[in-house]
């Protein structure tokens, strides 16, 4: 009889709990899936669109992408409420660095995206296919983590190319995803990056994605993005000597925007927060 009862109750309660989890696993990654095949389909649209219109890699061609990704939102249920966008008005080239969570990343930056504005990125991903080729054309800009000496080499290049060809770059100074509901700490490069070319920093901040995205969950809904992008930091009179300084103070400065626009309780790091 007792072992009937156990029976039941496996029945009752851990059955359908499996059956939840399992489906709300499924639901997670049909998701992500259709948003991979989504960018794949996008881009290999875009793609002819960006040659026939100008020729080949070029910045302009980032308007062509920002149109395409900008349709994605509605697909997956996000709105972004956005502050600050008389802070980009600002003539010639800057570094504008913002907090990376996820690859849904790429439709908040789109979304807000200035003109003549090219991203740094992995280098991996100029192997995705389609995806590659958009953001080959669009004048994206690979370098290697695992070899500092080669990232930095392309960054002062990057540097040159910003001045001569009136260009803003954009750069995840986490470098890397990070969906813990914290930034991780910022690495140099584009710290580095702004002071060689002598241009400002404008840090831009999304809230937490994890109210409605996260990886450990299983949990990819509908939700509003709050993005803030923030005054520009003037980087005159800054020397090379400055740069941990210079990085923990726009860390700092864009953690407190992040945990207030998360509607989360500022707890401040004591410990230099910059990555050596
Ligand atoms: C229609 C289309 C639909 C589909 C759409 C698809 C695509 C849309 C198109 C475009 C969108 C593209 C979006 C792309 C997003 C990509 C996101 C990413 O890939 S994030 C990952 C890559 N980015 C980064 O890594 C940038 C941040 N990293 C850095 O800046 C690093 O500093 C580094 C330069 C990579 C070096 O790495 P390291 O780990 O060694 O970092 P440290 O900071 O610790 O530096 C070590 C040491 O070097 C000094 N240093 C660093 N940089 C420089 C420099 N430039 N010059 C001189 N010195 C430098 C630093 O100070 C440290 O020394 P010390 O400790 O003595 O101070
Ligand atoms: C022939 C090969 C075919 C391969 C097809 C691959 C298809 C890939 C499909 C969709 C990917 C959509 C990616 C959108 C671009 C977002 C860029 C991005 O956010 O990359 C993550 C990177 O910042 C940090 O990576 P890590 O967390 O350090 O790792």
């Amino acid at each position: 009889m007792d072992l009937w009862w156990v029976f039941l109750y496996t029945m009752v309660i851990f059955v359908p709990f499996l059956l939840i989890q399992i489906s709300s696993t499924f639901k997670f990654h049909f998701k992500i899936i259709s948003y991979c095949i989504l960018c794949v389909t996008l881009s290999t649209l875009a793609a002819p669109v960006c040659l026939l219109k100008n020729g080949g890699r070029t910045v302009d061609n980032m308007r062509i992408i920002r149109a395409f990704v900008r349709t994605m939102k509605y697909v997956f249920g996000l709105r972004y409420e956005v502050k600050g966008l008389e802070n980009f008005r600002i003539d010639g080239p800057c570094v504008i660095v913002s907090n990376h969570q996820s690859v849904l990343d790429m439709m908040g930056l789109m979304e807000i995206l200035p003109d003549r504005c090219v991203q740094i990125a992995k280098r991996e991903l100029m192997f995705a296919g389609s995806v590659g080729l958009i953001t080959y054309l669009g004048g994206v800009i690979y370098i290697n983590r695992k070899q500092t000496r080669d990232a930095k080499s392309i960054m002062a290049g990057v540097a040159r190319a910003m001045t001569d060809d009136n260009l803003k770059v954009w750069v995840y100074p986490e470098g890397t995803r990070n969906n813990s509901g914290d930034l991780l700490p910022f690495k140099k490069g584009a710290f580095h990056l702004a002071l060689q070319a002598k241009v400002p920093i404008i840090p831009v901040v999304y809230s937490s994605y994890t109210s409605f995205y996260d990886r450990k969950k299983s949990l990819f809904s509908g939700g509003i993005i709050k993005v803030e992008i923030l005054p520009k930091i003037d980087i005159s009179g800054v020397k090379e000597a400055d740069i941990a300084d210079l990085t923990d103070r726009c860390f700092h400065e864009m953690r407190r925007v992040f945990f207030r626009l998360s509607g989360k309780p500022y707890t401040p790091i004591k410990q230099n927060a910059s990555s050596k």
